[in-house]
């Protein structure tokens, strides 16, 4: 049987081959999956050949191939958990094999549901003894197909693993457990006076989003994942229990040894399953102060941005949205803002510090043409502002019901963010595209969904072809394929051309390291 390949360059006759080891090996399943933009030959095999199945997102031939459960792991795993909490029914494995991005579900070939972490170590040792995949699941809010079970396997879903520990308000941190989510820890330590700033538009899992080293709105002032978790526990391929900065500890600073916690920062569930986090809290600002302001083109919105970060002024948030996007969000959040290239800002601090800011972060607008510059100041303006903007996605996809879309998410230096927004601007120009342009563009990083038919696969074709360009584009700018929404499996042709071919050796040495059977959410990141 050939080992997992991923190409895209395949002849017809390694696809012949491929099928006859498949048929050939009796007791296993097996299936290619094809890129639908891929050599005309290879899709015209595709579509004819059997077993071959077409998904229509994939980037890659992929040989997936998987033996049937062992009736033993079953017996071991329902003995550990009980019947109640572990399933073998299509609709909860059809549940558990996709995310919110728009590639076909592959669901594994069982659901646990553990709710401690000796659970979690028990049910990853029997795994392990019966070289069986484990993916792990969150909220399944993820965009880029992180969580399909391209191999089959145990699908582990942690959302019943309850518990924040106590709040350590004078040292500013707390541990939570993976079925802790990001809105449901702000409202458990808001009387404590504190915050967890990290908001991607989901209300997704905390762990999980340490699995993809998530951002959001707020990373301009407090950073992403990445600055924001002092420990974690993680319970790795065959059981053990690893704690990545030690047991119990929680200093914002050490200098001891490899930084185990950000290797397991952003592993999307490759190197182990997070089976609790300690955060850095902050302490609720004094004052908020939310502002919106439109500009006569996204050229300069972006030239203000520009020039607000380069002078420094500390601003919490710079959100842009391009005419269509704010189209998109007053039809589905029922706002009644101006369709314009626009800006929302937050500051954060004392009463006269956020004014000041306001004010100059207001005068560089206006010297760029912006207008309209005005203020949402309670927490009621505030919070229908924010969650307008992190409603985007779905006011996106319902502008065109039937319609998917393919999510890009680059992120260049700062510097360069004009030039990468134009050339895109351009490019959807030419496709006949839609595709808003969004994004958290204090940091550089930025978001189109690229809508497409699903029934039309020249546009699909097409939106795939611009994605693909913009995320070649940023990697010229000298930027990434992906800010923060992690590689999964639909950013991986990227990767090589990102990192270079040594970088990939090394991550693949350490994945060896440390699944040496490849067992944890294998066929994810390279
Ligand atoms: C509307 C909307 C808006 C946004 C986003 C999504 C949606 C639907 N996202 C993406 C998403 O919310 C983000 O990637 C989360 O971190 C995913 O967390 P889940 O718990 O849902 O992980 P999910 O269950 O989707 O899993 C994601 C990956 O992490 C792994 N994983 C999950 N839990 C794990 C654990 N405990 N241990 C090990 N591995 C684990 C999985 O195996 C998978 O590979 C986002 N993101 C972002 O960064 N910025 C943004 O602005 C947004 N905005
Ligand atoms: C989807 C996403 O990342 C955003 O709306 O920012
Ligand atoms: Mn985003």
């Amino acid at each position: 049987m050939p080992s997992l390949s991923f190409r895209d360059d395949f002849s017809v006759g390694e696809i012949s081959e491929i099928e006859e080891s498949c048929r050939e090996a009796a007791s296993s399943r097996c299936s290619l999956f094809v890129d639908q933009a891929s050599t005309d030959d290879c899709q015209g095999r595709a579509k004819v050949g059997q077993p071959l199945n077409c998904i229509s997102l994939t980037y890659f031939f992929f040989l997936s191939t998987f033996q049937e459960l062992d009736e033993n792991l079953v017996e071991s795993l329902t003995s550990i958990l009980g019947e109640k909490r572990v399933s073998l029914t299509e609709p909860v494995r059809e549940q558990h094999g996709r995310d919110e991005g728009p590639y076909e579900p592959m669901p594994p070939q069982m659901v646990v549901f553990p709710e401690t972490t000796d659970e979690v170590s028990e049910v990853a040792k029997a795994c392990y003894s019966f070289n069986v995949p484990m993916i792990p699941f969150g909220t399944g809010t993820g965009l880029e197909g992180g969580t399909l079970a391209l191999n089959g396997g145990v699908c582990l879903d942690l959302m019943r693993m309850h518990g924040i520990g106590d709040v350590h308000a004078e040292d500013f941190f707390v541990s939570v457990r993976p079925g802790v989510t990001r809105l449901h820890l702000n409202r458990f330590i808001k009387d404590h006076g504190l915050w967890f700033p990290v908001d991607p538009g989901a209300d997704a899992s905390l762990c999980g989003m340490c699995a993809t080293s998530a951002s959001g709105t707020n990373a301009v002032k407090y950073g992403t994942m990445k600055e924001n978790v002092l420990n974690l526990e993680v319970v790795l391929a065959d059981g053990r229990v690893l704690h990545t900065a030690g047991k119990d500890r929680c200093t914002k600073k050490s200098s001891a040894g490899y930084n185990l916690t950000n290797l397991f920062l952003g592993s999307e569930g490759t190197l182990g399953i997070i089976t609790e986090a300690t955060l850095k809290l902050h302490a609720i600002p004094e004052t908020m102060l939310s502002a919106i302001c439109s500009f006569p083109s996204v050229k300069s919105a972006v030239e203000t941005t520009i020039q607000i970060m380069s002078s420094s002024i500390p601003v919490a948030r710079i959100e842009l949205l391009d005419e269509e996007a704010m189209k998109a969000c007053n039809a589905y959040s029922k706002t009644d803002y101006e369709i314009a290239p626009t800006l929302f800002f937050e500051f954060h601090g004392s009463e006269a510090s956020v004014e000041a800011e306001a004010s100059l972060v207001g005068d560089l607008s206006e010297a760029n043409g912006g207008s309209g510059f005005r203020y949402a100041k309670t927490p009621e303006d505030r919070s229908k502002l924010w969650k307008a903007r992190h409603d985007m996605y779905y006011a996106i996809l319902s502008t065109k019901p039937g319609y998917r879309a393919v999510i890009t998410d680059v992120c260049v230096p700062v510097s360069q963010l004009e030039t990468m927004i134009t050339e895109t601007q351009h490019d959807f120009n030419v496709s006949g595209l839609s595709g808003p342009i969004l994004g958290h563009v204090g940091d550089g990083n930025f978001h189109s969904f690229v809508m497409f038919d699903p029934e039309d696969d020249s546009q699909l074709k097409a939106a795939r072809e611009l994605a693909s360009r913009m995320a070649r584009r940023a990697l010229a700018l000298k930027g990434t394929c992906t800010g923060e929404h992690g590689v999964g499996w639909g950013k991986k042709p990227y990767l090589d051309e990102e990192l270079g071919g040594v970088n990939v050796d090394v991550m693949r040495q350490i994945k060896a390291a440390l699944d040496p059977k490849n067992l944890m959410n294998p066929g994810k990141v390279f």
